[in-house]
């Protein structure tokens, strides 16, 4: 498809795969921790970790990328994204982490090469705030949370 995204690998990065769609129909690419070799990162039940993944992204303006858990990871593990989704600026040059986050009961360990979240580019729609004293009505009002039923 159409999008190109610069990538800059960091010296951490040197010997792992870069992100990639595991499947033709696949929205994100997944990305890899770049730890240590012999380094493991061990998420304690509640606590998180910024996990590096040893690449700078340089996105086309108008586009962001979002830093998502991966369902396999959260089902069997508790493990997600503490921020998600995660936002990547277009403007960002630093290194992209993702915040992984451990809800399950036991410990999770983190290795290097470890597929630990995915990333998901989409388009951005910037807009003009516009102060206004009176809003359009609406059916709906300020009803939510529930006001239509559950
Ligand atoms: O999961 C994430 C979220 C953010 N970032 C990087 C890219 C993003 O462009 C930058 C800033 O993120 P964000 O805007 O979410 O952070 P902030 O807390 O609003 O900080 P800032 O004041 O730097 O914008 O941090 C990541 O690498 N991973």
């Amino acid at each position: 498809m159409g999008v190109t995204v610069g990538v800059l690998r960091l010296p951490h990065a040197d010997g792992l795969e870069l992100p990639k769609y595991e499947t033709e129909g696949a929205a994100g690419l997944d990305l890899i921790a770049a730890i240590g070799k012999n380094d493991k990162i061990t998420l304690e039940t509640g606590k998180w970790s910024l996990v590096p993944t040893g690449l700078k992204l340089q996105l086309p303006e108008g586009y962001e990328a979002q830093v998502r858990p991966r369902s396999g990871l959260a089902l069997r593990h508790g493990v997600t994204v503490l921020n998600a989704p995660g936002t990547i600026d277009a403007d960002y040059r630093g290194e992209v982490s993702v915040l992984l986050v451990n809800w399950g009961p036991v410990p999770f360990e983190i290795v290097r090469g470890m597929r630990i979240a995915q990333m998901v580019v989409a388009p951005v729609t910037r807009v003009t705030l516009e102060e206004r004293g009176a809003l359009a009505e609406s059916r709906r009002g300020a009803g939510g949370y529930g006001s239509t039923g559950v």
